[in-house]
């Protein structure tokens, strides 16, 4: 059987060091093959991004580039309609087959909110989804909406090896390292001309520079 492939949808706006950690120990936690990053296009639950689609597919190909583990995957900055995951995924095991184990990558705080997703439940016949712990969200029953509680419950396996034993359906929960970053922090830093380095990829900070991103935030 192939090795599971990881698959981690964000908005990336701008990516940075916490959503790099959380692909290359989910690889090493979970028994991954890779990991396929999927900027979405139009998200559909948030205020739109101030940089274009385009421009956040660009930072998430320099971050990612010379990690052979890692693809980039553009298809929903190239559709015309809003990315809804479950349309992703759909598309992806036409791609790859009923039979390839797929892994939707997410951290705590977007797992939290997984039933206000577009067709929530149909993502566990489509993927596993694989929590990975964030600061300030606990990964814990008490701490989910009811309805998300009891498929966490009924679906939580302990192993990580129960993702090579089916395509889809199984929760699993990893610890990486706790990085207290976020886009929404890395935005304002320079809104304010403050320094974001080390937060995120030189590479992706000289883009942001050259392109004289995230101005105003
Ligand atoms: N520091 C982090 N640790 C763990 N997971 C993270 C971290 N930052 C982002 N993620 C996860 O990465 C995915 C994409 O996140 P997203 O692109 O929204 O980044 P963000 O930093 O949360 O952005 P914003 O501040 O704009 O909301 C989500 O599943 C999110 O939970
Ligand atoms: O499909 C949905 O309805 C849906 C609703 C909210 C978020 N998502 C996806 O969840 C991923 C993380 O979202 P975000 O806002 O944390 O970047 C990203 O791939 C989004 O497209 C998907």
């Amino acid at each position: 059987m192939s090795e599971p492939l990881g698959l981690f949808g964000g908005t990336f706006d701008p990516v940075h060091y916490g959503h790099l950690r959380l692909a290359e120990e989910a690889i090493a936690h979970l028994g991954l093959g890779g990991v396929r990053w999927i900027p979405a296009g139009q998200p559909p639950h948030r205020e739109a991004p101030q940089v274009t689609a385009a421009q956040r597919l660009a930072m998430v190909h320099r971050a990612t580039a010379g990690n052979p583990r890692f693809s980039v995957d553009a298809s929903e900055v190239e559709a015309s309609a809003p990315s809804y995951t479950v349309h992703t995924l759909e598309r992806l095991r036409r791609e790859l087959g009923d039979r390839q184990q797929l892994v939707l990558l997410v951290g705590a705080d977007a797992f939290a909110g997984l039933p206000g997703w577009h067709r929530w439940r149909d993502i566990f016949a489509l993927a596993h989804v694989a929590v990975s712990h964030r600061p300030g969200f606990p990964v814990e029953t008490a701490s989910l909406p009811l309805e998300l509680a009891d498929e966490f419950n009924a679906r939580r396996q302990a192993d990580a090896s129960a993702l090579q034993a089916g395509p889809a359906g199984a929760i699993v929960t990893f610890a990486m390292t706790q990085l207290a970053i976020s886009a929404t922090q890395v935005r304002k830093l320079l809104a304010n001309d403050l320094s974001a380095r080390y937060l995120l990829p030189d590479d992706v900070l000289d883009y942001i520079q050259i392109h004289s991103l995230y101005r105003n935030a």
